[in-house]
């Protein structure tokens, strides 16, 4: 079975085949190939111009399968600020503007919470996944609560990861070793619950084609 990853951030396609890898036995996961949007030339470009995760993992999973006639998922995912009353939530990816950078959406993140005690500072990593194929359209979410912390620290990761220590960690995301980020991140727990379903899929039918 092929499956397409409909995202353009190489660190999720990444994370999505090491997450997988630990929720699928070795042998599905050996029947799966595992592609992503990069591996096809004239992809078109999707706006992300849903008003939830849901909307936007939808219209990822859906442009892409339409594309490639494949199985796809996508991944639309950010973080809420309790301060912030959820800010950026949906808007992570451009909260510093449309073509942001992680460096300039961290930094717009911690201008706004300057002068914050670190206990108000709570917040909530949030990844829906949505699976198109055919007339099939699932969609699994997970979420890790944490808080936002005062400076960067960390070099792995992408995004966010360097400002965000999961609740019950001493680490942020991005101090973390990859595998563990994986085991509990929020998109960790996305993937999970999809893994789970993409597994029935394969059990009761003897591949996709
Ligand atoms: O584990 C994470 N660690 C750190 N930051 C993260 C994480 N997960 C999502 N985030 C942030 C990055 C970006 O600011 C936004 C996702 O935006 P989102 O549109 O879903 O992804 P994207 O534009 O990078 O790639 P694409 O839409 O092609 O899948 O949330
Ligand atoms: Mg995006």
């Amino acid at each position: 079975m092929k499956l397409v990853l409909a995202t353009k951030n190489k660190h999720k396609v990444e994370e999505i085949k090491q997450i997988l890898k630990i929720y699928l036995d070795d042998e599905l996961y050996s029947r799966i190939e595992i592609l992503s949007a990069g591996d096809f030339i004239g992809v078109p470009e999707i706006e992300e111009d849903g008003k939830t995760y849901i909307e936007n993992a939808l219209k990822k999973a859906k442009e892409i399968h339409k594309f490639t006639g494949l199985p796809s998922i996508a991944d639309d995912s950010g973080i809420e600020v309790d301060f912030l009353n959820g800010e950026p939530g949906v808007y992570s990816a451009r909260y510093a503007g449309l073509r942001a950078t992680d460096e300039e959406n961290n930094r717009k993140l911690l201008k706004k919470l300057e002068g914050v005690p670190l206990e108000k500072r709570t917040a909530t990593f949030k990844c829906v996944i949505a699976y198109v194929n055919k007339n099939e359209e699932k969609i699994f979410e997970g979420e890790t609560k944490g808080k936002v912390i005062f400076e960067p620290r960390g070099m792995g990761g992408f995004g966010y990861d360097p400002l965000f220590v999961p609740d019950g960690y001493e680490l942020t995301y991005a101090e973390m070793p990859e595998d563990l980020k994986n085991k509990i991140s929020h998109r960790s727990k996305a993937i999970q619950k999809f893994a789970e379903f993409l597994t029935l899929i394969l059990k009761t039918k003897a591949g996709l084609e």
